[in-house]
């Protein structure tokens, strides 16, 4: 069997995907933590053009591109799948995996903002939480493909864990959950769920380092 590698960085939303994706299915793997300040030649060996992670090493050769990482896993090993069967659902499910992907630059758009660009980041996150509660998620029971977690589920984790990370990081209030009623049950279907919950990177580490990271980034604007 060829040998499955993982570069990872803990923090990141991308990387985990991938190892749900891997714990999901039953993979073993080699995890290689990654500093991304501080990237390693492999990194910038595999994944030359966008030196970021997540990369998957099977057999010696990379895949870059979490989404991508997906359904090549998906392919590679079929059970417990990640997407639909049936042309339509499948479709679908690609449709709302590109919408969540386009807007996970909201996280860092939100992180990295100030005044204004924080404020117009809050709002295209509610415009973003609205579209899943009065589009993605009707008559979707527990998880987007039914009664197991799938790409879709997947793809949208970042607004699941990260966003109240954000929220605390830069103390805003941007999920109410009594306006989002369909996304909070979502959001505690998907983080109670087994693999995901003991998956997660931990809130209060996540929390300080992000705070600190958010320090240094304002220190150095203001000078
Ligand atoms: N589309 C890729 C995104 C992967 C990705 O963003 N990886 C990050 C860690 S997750 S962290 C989330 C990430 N932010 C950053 O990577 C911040 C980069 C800044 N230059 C810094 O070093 O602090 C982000 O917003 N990504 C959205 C996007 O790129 O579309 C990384 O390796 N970064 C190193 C680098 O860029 O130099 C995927 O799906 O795999
Ligand atoms: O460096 C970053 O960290 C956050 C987020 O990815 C938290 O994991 C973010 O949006 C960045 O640009």
């Amino acid at each position: 069997m060829a040998v499955v590698k993982l570069l990872g960085t803990w923090f990141s939303p991308y990387g985990h995907r991938v190892i749900w994706a891997l714990k999901l299915k039953g993979i073993l793997y080699e995890y290689i933590e990654e500093d991304v300040r501080n990237k390693s030649p492999s990194l910038l060996q595999y994944n030359p053009i966008h030196k970021q992670v997540p990369v998957l090493v099977h057999g010696g050769k990379p895949i870059c591109e979490s989404t991508v990482i997906l359904q090549y896993i998906d392919e590679i090993w079929p059970q417990n799948p990640l997407l639909p069967a049936d042309p339509y659902d499948r479709a679908v499910a690609l449709f709302w995996i590109k919408f969540a992907d386009d807007k996970g630059l909201l996280m860092s758009k939100l992180y990295r903002g100030n005044g204004e660009e924080q404020q117009a980041a809050v709002k295209e996150w509610l415009e973003m939480l609205e579209v899943m509660e009065e589009h993605a998620l009707i008559g979707v029971k527990k998880f987007f493909g039914g009664d197991e977690i799938n790409m879709v589920d997947i793809a949208f984790s970042f607004v699941a864990h990260w966003l109240g990370i954000l929220e605390d990081v830069l103390g805003l209030e941007i999920f109410k959950p009594h306006k989002f009623p369909r996304v909070s049950s979502w959001i505690q279907n998907f983080k109670s769920s087994p693999i995901i919950k003991d998956n997660l990177p931990d809130a209060d580490k996540m929390s300080t380092f992000l705070k600190r990271g958010r320090e240094m980034m304002l220190t150095s604007k203001s000078n």
